[in-house]
């Protein structure tokens, strides 16, 4: 690999005697990995021998997109040094939590395996086709409490002042860090490009604060080495703003912040940073910092969404009592024909670009309710009538668009399909034949 020259002879200065490792092992192997997920009934417990000590459900180890364990949100794939961000965050059920910058969601799936469906957490993505990915992302995770947005922060600032108890911040950044899993990272690379990106990390930050609970913490992370990005962004915002810099536990092969990339503040030693020759991982940069107003928060008035008529609300009921049990979200929400749901209320939407509005329920259609992929992969053994095991050939038919044959003697209706003992799809069996309901826009061939 072919470092620009600009990079090697700043981190030559700044690294020293290290800096021939570092660049040494920019080109090395990467080190892939997965988290399993919580949520879901089955989680996935081979591999034992490659658990991640720093990330309760984290494992090394490469993951196919195209199988069942991913399809179905059992697992989720992410670089090692960035599960450390969701660890850091330290969220408990029931904390409302905003996800900044969020696509592809392997922050999101993070902290929503530690919120347990309890409290709120608002997934943000500013780029439209991104914060599609994050949709998909967050339904094979099978979250519940999510509020998926397509907003740019300082409409979300307008929209939710003083109402986090935290932000992760997972900075738009220079991705020096990426420059051994993609090469496109090394060419957008110039020697300005991170002070270019830390005047873009400020404005967004500027942002976050105004939503930050008195009290509540922000987690800032990039996957870059910068300095102008890293340790002077949290030096900058420790000076612009009341915070302190939390301190932040040091794994194996993860070292301290480093002040002298600053301007020597000692306490950026409470910072993280994940160097490629010292850990086994691409690279980040982790900061943790708690709010010192102790002002009070900003209420927000809740709103329930949409008004369903009598006529959707019985077809939604005719379905659940046929097909669900143990399963009373509290709120419905309708928009145009589609149907979610929530169990905590929602802050007013109007002027806010939403992706998903709570866990998607399905499509009121003319006379009856058709359920969704997102609520096939949410629901629990003990939340449905009917579940059919498949065979993982019949899976890789299903997920092609294909019909399936199944048992004759089976009755008519909607079917939880589970394959390897997640659930992947809802399924309508007619006369020994499972009606294809995987979404169009998902559909793949194997
Ligand atoms: C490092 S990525 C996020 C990765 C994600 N947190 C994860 O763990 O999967 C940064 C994201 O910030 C988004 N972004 C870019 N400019 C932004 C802005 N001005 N405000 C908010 N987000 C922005 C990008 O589209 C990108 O998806």
């Amino acid at each position: 690999m072919e470092l620009p020259a600009d990079f090697k002879n700043k981190y030559q200065k700044l690294m020293g005697d290290d800096a021939d490792s570092f660049f040494k092992s920019l080109d090395q192997e990467t080190n892939p990995g997965y988290r399993v997920n919580p949520l879901k009934e089955y989680v996935v417990t081979e591999n034992g021998e490659d658990a991640i000590d720093y990330c309760q459900y984290g494992y090394y180890g490469d993951v196919n997109g195209k199988s069942v364990e991913h399809q179905s949100g059992a697992i989720y794939s992410q670089e090692p040094s960035a599960m450390y961000v969701g660890e850091v965050a330290d969220i408990t059920p029931g904390d409302y939590v905003l996800d900044l910058c969020a696509s592809p969601g392997g922050k999101t799936t993070h902290v929503a395996s530690y919120m347990q469906n309890q409290g709120l957490l608002v997934t943000n993505e500013i780029d439209y086709k991104r914060a599609k990915v994050l949709v998909e992302n967050v339904e094979r995770f099978g979250i519940r409490n999510a509020l998926i947005l397509n907003e740019n922060p300082n409409n979300l600032a307008k929209h939710f002042p003083r109402f986090f108890d935290k932000i992760l911040i997972d900075a738009p950044c220079s991705g020096e860090g990426m420059f051994r899993k993609n090469n496109d990272a090394i060419k957008y690379w110039n020697a300005e490009y991170p002070v270019e990106c830390a005047i873009r990390q400020k404005e967004i930050i500027e942002q976050a604060v105004k939503m930050l609970k008195p009290g509540g913490k922000i987690i800032y992370s990039t996957c870059t080495f910068a300095p102008e990005e890293d340790e002077q962004i949290v030096e900058w915002m420790h000076d612009e703003f009341d915070f302190t810099i939390e301190p932040i536990r040091k794994y194996e092969g993860m070292v301290d912040g480093k002040p002298d990339w600053a301007n020597g503040n000692q306490d950026l030693t409470n910072t993280v940073r994940l160097f490629p020759n010292h850990f086994k991982g691409e690279g980040h940069f982790i900061s943790k910092l708690s709010s010192n107003d102790n002002g009070s928060a900003k209420k927000i008035k809740h709103r329930l969404q949409g008004n369903l008529t009598q006529d959707d609300k019985k077809l939604w009921d005719e379905f659940k009592q046929t097909n669900l049990v143990n399963f009373a979200p509290k709120h419905l929400i309708l928009f145009g024909d589609q149907l979610y749901s929530f169990d905590n209320t929602l802050p007013d939407l109007k002027g806010l670009k939403v992706m998903r509005p709570g866990l998607h329920l399905g499509t009121i259609k003319k006379k009856r309710f058709e359920p969704s992929y997102a609520l096939a992969l949410a629901l629990h053994s003990d939340e449905v009538v009917n579940r059919l095991e498949i065979t993982e050939d019949d899976w890789k038919q299903y997920v092609h668009g294909d019909t399936i044959s199944c048992d004759q003697s089976l009755s008519k209706g909607w079917y939880q399909l589970i394959c390897k003992k997640q659930p992947v799809a809802f399924g309508k069996v007619v006369n020994g034949t499972v009606k294809n309901f995987f979404p169009k826009g998902l559909r793949f061939n194997i």
